[in-house]
């Protein structure tokens, strides 16, 4: 630990990428934060935005900091006199600036999916780039914070927070699953509808108010899918996100085939059983819609099941908080051995 920690006695934190839509949220949370206290606030080197007040790019921050966004020109110098960094920026560039951090004993909590996968192998294909650090992969500790090796995550320099889409999808299987109450010779089948805000927020086309409809894209193609399947110990699956006209919020709806024997009571216990430690999933009586989710830092599931064997469950987030920011919250309070809720105000 620096030794001005001490005199701060709050843990000094640092957001690169601090205005994109992951790194607003996540300063919203940390404003709040008991123990932790945002003292730097980065963009690229040549961000139109450097300089400019935080609340000039989301006013919802209006009067509760005086942090400036600061160009990245110096990351090594940027690791001083910090104890964690949060890097919130695309993948590549996180892949990059891990090790700066690391080297000087910086804790990174990573939002990006530049360590989720365990093979270098897979980064060109999956993220269309050679990992620059691909040592670095087998350190990183994948905190999906309801399933973490505790222990592991308490030790943890690198800690890579889970994409959108595989948190949604993996706490709704993952209980299941562990519970052998599927039949997986027939693969899950993820749908999925996303925000807008999930693409981030530098203009794009694709992106515009006028271009964005209800489409499907990535089928078979999207980097979450080796993700999801990665992380539920290798089950296949198959996964069809879609992009809905709506600012954020994911909605999965997962059709499986049940087990002989798998019932309704059973799941339900399953269900009970994986959650009711944890603040931040709720398993509940109907089907969970966006709006329970948006603005929260909840996943909610719901499931039904069919008299021919089937499951659908549906499982719901905001892509920017349990998908994102208040997911690398919940972490860091757990990397800290504090309280997993520690700074959240609901
Ligand atoms: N949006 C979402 O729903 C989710 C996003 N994530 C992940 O979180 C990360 C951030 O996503 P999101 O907030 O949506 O992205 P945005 O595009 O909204 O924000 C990206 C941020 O990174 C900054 N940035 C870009 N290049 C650099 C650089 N070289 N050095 C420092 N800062 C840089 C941008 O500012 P500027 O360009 O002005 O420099 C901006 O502040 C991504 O890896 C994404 O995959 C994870 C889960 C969900
Ligand atoms: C709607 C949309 O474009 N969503 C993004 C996923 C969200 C995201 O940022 O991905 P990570 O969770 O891997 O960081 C996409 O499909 O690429």
């Amino acid at each position: 630990m620096h030794d001005d920690y001490y005199r701060y006695k709050k843990l000094r934190a640092a957001i690169v990428g601090a205005s994109g839509y992951a790194g607003t949220e996540l300063l919203r949370l940390l404003l709040d934060h008991p123990e932790v206290k945002v003292t730097a606030l980065y963009v690229s080197e040549q961000s139109v935005d450097a300089g400019k007040q935080i609340d000039e790019i989301d006013g919802r921050l209006c009067g509760r900091t005086d942090l400036k966004l600061q160009p990245l020109s110096d990351p090594e110098a940027a690791a001083e006199n910090i104890e964690i960094v949060f890097l919130a920026t695309e993948h590549e560039v996180s892949a990059r600036l891990a090790p700066v951090f690391l080297e000087k004993c910086v804790k990174v909590f990573d939002l990006s999916g530049a360590f989720r996968l365990a093979d270098p192998k897979l980064y060109p294909k999956h993220y269309g780039f050679e990992h620059a650090h691909p040592e670095l992969l087998e350190d990183a500790v994948y905190a999906l914070p309801e399933y973490v090796d505790e222990a592991r995550l308490r030790e943890a320099n690198l800690i890579s927070l889970p994409g959108c889409y595989p948190t949604a999808s993996q706490l709704a299987l993952r209980p299941l699953i562990d519970a052998g109450l599927l039949d997986l010779s027939m693969p899950p089948v993820i749908d999925a509808v996303s925000g807008v805000s999930g693409a981030g927020r530098k203009a794009k086309l694709s992106n515009a108010f006028c271009e964005v409809s209800l489409s499907a894209y990535g089928i078979f193609t999207h980097r979450h899918r080796p993700e999801i399947e990665e992380h539920l110990g290798g089950v296949p699956v198959i996964f069809n996100p879609h992009l809905g006209a709506f600012k954020r919020g994911i909605l999965a709806t997962i059709t499986a085939k049940l087990a002989p024997g798998a019932d309704e009571e059973a799941i339900e216990r399953v269900y009970e059983r994986a959650y009711t430690e944890h603040a931040f999933v709720r398993v509940r009586q109907g089907l969970p819609k966006l709006d329970d989710v948006v603005n929260q830092p909840y996943c909610d599931i719901g499931f039904k099941v069919s008299d021919t064997g089937y499951i659908v469950i549906v499982s719901a987030i905001d892509n920017l908080l349990k998908g994102a920011a208040s997911q690398a919250v919940q972490a860091m309070n757990m990397r800290l051995e504090l309280p997993e809720d520690t700074g959240f105000s609901v």
